[in-house]
């Protein structure tokens, strides 16, 4: 396992909020994450972790700067990491255009198969495997955990959830992409990272997978019913496939509210008790 390098700490809400380095072997590359440590951390009872997944052009830096969820996850006494949303640095290839959906930034949290990106682009490894490994041995949490996040990192959220039964608690999502082998944003990066095989793409699609699963762990969706990006995220797809197979599925349209940081940060109080309450929290 690597070392983990501190890069900042930033007292918050009686707890830290710190920035990591480390050497991934997922992805073959250096990888940054971010971590909130709630008060509780230090009282030597292990905590438990909600891991955040960002969406399209985010480093982990968005989420801890934008959601406000410190307060919450400090008197919850839950730990929230942060990672990045792709491999970065030098080595790494990037999309070639410099187009905002693909390459760095831009992960889908998905294990490429395609050259060139099969060696770094494996950040499904990474999130579900390699960071909570990392985590749970260098920071005083428990092996209870849950996972959320928006948008492209809503879809990681949820096949991370799908895919791997019993290893969280809850999962939920903000305005997630639900149904990316059949939208643009999804296309294009599931064409690219695994290849024209649509049998491939179905392996990393929610609405596919939903049918599969062998866990009915509840889904909890909220979705702006002004979000800009809408064609790109098909909650309709979503609750057919949840209903086609009776999985539980809350999804609540929210009027008015857009795709960006203000809507994450009204809902993302809710998330995070939906999240205590299933770790034994609340
Ligand atoms: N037009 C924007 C598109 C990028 C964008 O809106 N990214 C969202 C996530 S979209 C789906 O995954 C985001 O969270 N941005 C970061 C933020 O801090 O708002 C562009 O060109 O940037």
């Amino acid at each position: 396992m690597s070392t983990i390098e501190l890069i900042s700490a930033n007292k918050s809400f009686g707890g830290w909020h710190k920035r990591y380095r480390h050497r991934s072997t997922a992805t073959s590359c250096d990888m940054t994450f971010a971590i909130y440590l709630p008060p509780q951390a230090d009282q030597g009872e292990p905590v438990p972790v909600v891991y955040w997944l960002s969406g399209l052009t985010c480093t982990d830096e968005n989420f801890m700067q934008k959601a406000g969820a410190q307060r919450v996850a400090a008197e919850l006494g839950v730990v929230i990491v942060a990672p990045d949303t792709s491999p970065r640095g030098e080595g790494v290839p990037d999309d070639p255009d410099g187009a905002y959906d693909f390459g760095m930034g831009a992960g889908f949290y998905i294990n490429a198969t395609e050259e060139p990106w099969a060696r770094n682009y494996r950040m499904y490894d990474y999130v579900v495997d390699e960071l909570p490994k990392l985590i749970e041995a260098n920071f005083p949490v428990s092996e209870q955990r849950s996972i959320f996040g928006h948008s492209m990192g809503g879809h990681g959220a949820l096949i991370c959830a799908l895919k791997n039964p019993g290893h969280y608690q809850s999962v939920s999502a903000l305005a997630p992409i639900t149904n990316p082998s059949q939208v643009p944003w999804g296309q294009k990066a599931l064409g690219r990272y695994l290849g024209s095989d649509v049998e491939q793409w179905k392996k990393w699609d929610t609405c596919e997978l939903i049918a599969g699963a062998t866990e009915r762990l509840p889904l909890l969706v909220d979705q702006g019913e002004g979000d800009e990006f809408i064609q790109q995220l098909n909650p309709e797809a979503l609750e057919a496939a949840a209903a086609a197979v009776g999985h539980p599925l809350t999804l609540r349209r929210q009027p008015g509210y857009d795709h960006s940081y203000y809507f994450i940060a009204t809902f993302i109080e809710d998330h995070l008790r939906y999240h205590a309450k299933a770790l034994g929290r609340a």
